[in-house]
């Protein structure tokens, strides 16, 4: 389960997520939405510990994030796919895929079947460099390699972003599936709202660095996405 009550994050002097609480249990879907520059991405950067500075309680199944670094946060079991995937272009697919698997702790190295079961296009690909896949074909790349360190909670950062259409939808039901089937807790960063509302069963919208709105998937209604969601 991850906890944040009274969370303050920093860049600088500047407290960009301000008095944010919320509480995310394990096997939860929860996007987090609002509108361009509300902070969404410095909230996901705040749960790796990638800003300058916390305040308030930051918490994964009861251990206290605090000032933990960033990779004792993935050995947890905190997987983070960044806003533009940042792949290694020129590591090989499978490269790029192994590297996850430094997250682990249980030392094992070799690529789990279910990640090719999932993307087949990066089992055809194996040998291709990143760079030289499509930003489709990247993004599943970047979930992939988060897969291989065996997540307990995804951070994904608006993950069909700049994707062509026909893999948006793909994209989305891997992601749906490995909530569903898999049990792996998501918190998703979202512009999309038709995805969010699908997949979610909580949401919280982020106003100015703070929560304006929180609830159940159910109650993300249509005034609450005029208010805080239209542009
Ligand atoms: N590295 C940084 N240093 C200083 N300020 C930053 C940094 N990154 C973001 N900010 C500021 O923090 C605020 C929130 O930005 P953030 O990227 O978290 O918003 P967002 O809701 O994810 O926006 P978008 O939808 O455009 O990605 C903005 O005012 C932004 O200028």
């Amino acid at each position: 389960m991850l906890e944040a009550t009274g969370l303050f994050s920093y860049y600088g002097k500047s407290p960009i997520i301000q008095d944010v609480g919320f509480r995310i249990e394990k096997g939860a879907f929860a996007s987090i939405l609002g509108r361009n520059g509300v902070g969404k991405t410095t909230l996901l950067r705040t749960i790796m510990g990638l800003t300058d500075g916390i305040a308030g309680n930051l918490s994964f199944d009861g251990e206290n994030l605090g000032s933990m670094p960033t990779h004792a946060r993935s050995k947890l079991g905190i997987g983070y796919i960044p806003q533009g995937r940042e792949i290694i272009p020129r590591f090989t697919v499978r490269e790029n895929i192994v590297m996850g698997t430094y997250a682990r702790t249980d030392g094992k190295r070799g690529i789990p079947d279910f990640i090719y079961e999932l993307f087949p296009i990066l089992k055809e690909f194996l040998n291709r460099r990143g760079g030289d896949l499509s930003g489709g074909q990247q993004q599943q790349l970047a979930i992939a390699r988060a897969l291989a360190m065996g997540p307990k909670v995804l951070l994904l950062d608006e993950p069909t972003e700049g994707i062509q259409p026909n893999i948006v939808k793909q994209i989305e039901d891997v992601i749906v599936r490995l909530n569903r089937e898999m049990g792996i807790t998501i918190l998703l960063v979202e512009q999309n709202v038709r995805f969010a509302r699908r997949a979610s069963n909580q949401f919280i919208v982020l106003d100015k660095g703070r929560v304006a709105v929180s609830g159940t998937g159910e109650e993300l209604t249509d005034e609450i996405q005029d208010e805080y969601l239209t542009f």
